[in-house]
């Protein structure tokens, strides 16, 4: 597949590298106006430019990672050169009815929410499409499937999928930056605690992930009855853990609703 990512930032630099690391026979180019610090996207078999038409009209796919007051100006770039392309938007709060409006309902749409982990090929990426574009999104799920995984959900879930699978990954990394911390505070240098608060995390959603159980299933292997597991866990509770967890999810979605 000839993908065409224009906006070379943060999530569009994993995604292209995500590709070129976990998918077969692509065909990627990031495109940013100022490019001096993705060059490098070179060695890995990635076209780099600062002309968002560059290659666009053999693209199969365009991918748009750019923030959503940058959208206008780069439809306005490049629809004209595109006509009928499919265009896969993984901008925030862009609604699928806002992007047709936006392409005047002439190309087929696809909404992505990837996260960083692309790079990995840990992403959890959401997708949604108009059902008259199902054919023109189905190879677009199957390319993020390679990036990790790619559900397929109902369009108004889109905004809840972005604060619970792309802010959720620093919100992951908050839980160990504030781990680490406590290790430090117990004994361990900092890099030995960061190695083993982030494989902890790591093993326990690799658990979730293979046995497919509640959480609590597995919690309550871990907690010995008056042992030290249950009182570290009713004293984060205590202090509003989980609570404090829900609010900041709800107040990021708000956010996104404006
Ligand atoms: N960073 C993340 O983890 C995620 C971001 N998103 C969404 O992806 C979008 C991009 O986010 P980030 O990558 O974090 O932002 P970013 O600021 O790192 O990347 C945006 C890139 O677009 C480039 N750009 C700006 N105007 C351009 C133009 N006219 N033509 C070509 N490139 C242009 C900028 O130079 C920048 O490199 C946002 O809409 C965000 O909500 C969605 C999921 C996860
Ligand atoms: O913080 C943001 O607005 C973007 C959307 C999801 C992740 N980053």
């Amino acid at each position: 597949m000839k993908v065409h990512i224009i906006g070379g930032g943060n999530l569009g630099v994993s995604i292209a590298l995500g590709i070129a690391k976990f998918s077969k026979n692509n065909q990627v180019t990031v495109t940013r106006r100022n490019i001096a610090s993705i060059q490098y996207l070179s060695e890995y078999g990635i076209t780099v430019s600062s002309d968002n038409k560059h290659n666009i009209q053999e693209a199969d796919v365009v991918i748009l990672t750019i923030k959503p007051y940058q959208v206008d100006t780069v439809f306005a770039e490049i629809l004209s050169a595109i006509p009928g392309k499919t265009i896969a938007s993984a901008v925030s709060g862009l609604s699928l009815d806002v992007l047709q409006e936006k392409t005047n309902g002439t190309f087929p749409v696809v909404r992505i929410m990837p996260n960083i982990a692309a790079q990995f090929g840990e992403s959890a990426t959401c997708i949604s499409f108009p059902e008259k574009d199902r054919e023109k999104a189905l190879p677009i799920v199957d390319l993020f499937q390679d990036l990790g995984t790619a559900p397929v959900i109902d369009e108004k879930l889109m905004d809840a999928a972005t604060v619970l699978g792309a802010c959720g990954t620093a919100y992951a990394l908050r839980y160990i930056r504030a781990s680490m911390q406590a290790g430090i505070e117990i004994g361990f240098d900092s890099q030995t605690a960061l190695a083993i608060a982030a494989q902890t995390v790591k093993g326990a959603a690799k658990m979730l992930l293979e046995e497919k159980v509640h959480p609590e299933q597995l919690i309550d292997r871990v907690t010995t009855p008056q042992g030290c597991t249950i009182v570290g866990l009713n004293e984060m509770e205590h202090n509003g853990f989980s609570s404090s967890l829900i609010k900041g999810i709800k107040t990021s979605l708000k956010q996104i609703k404006g």
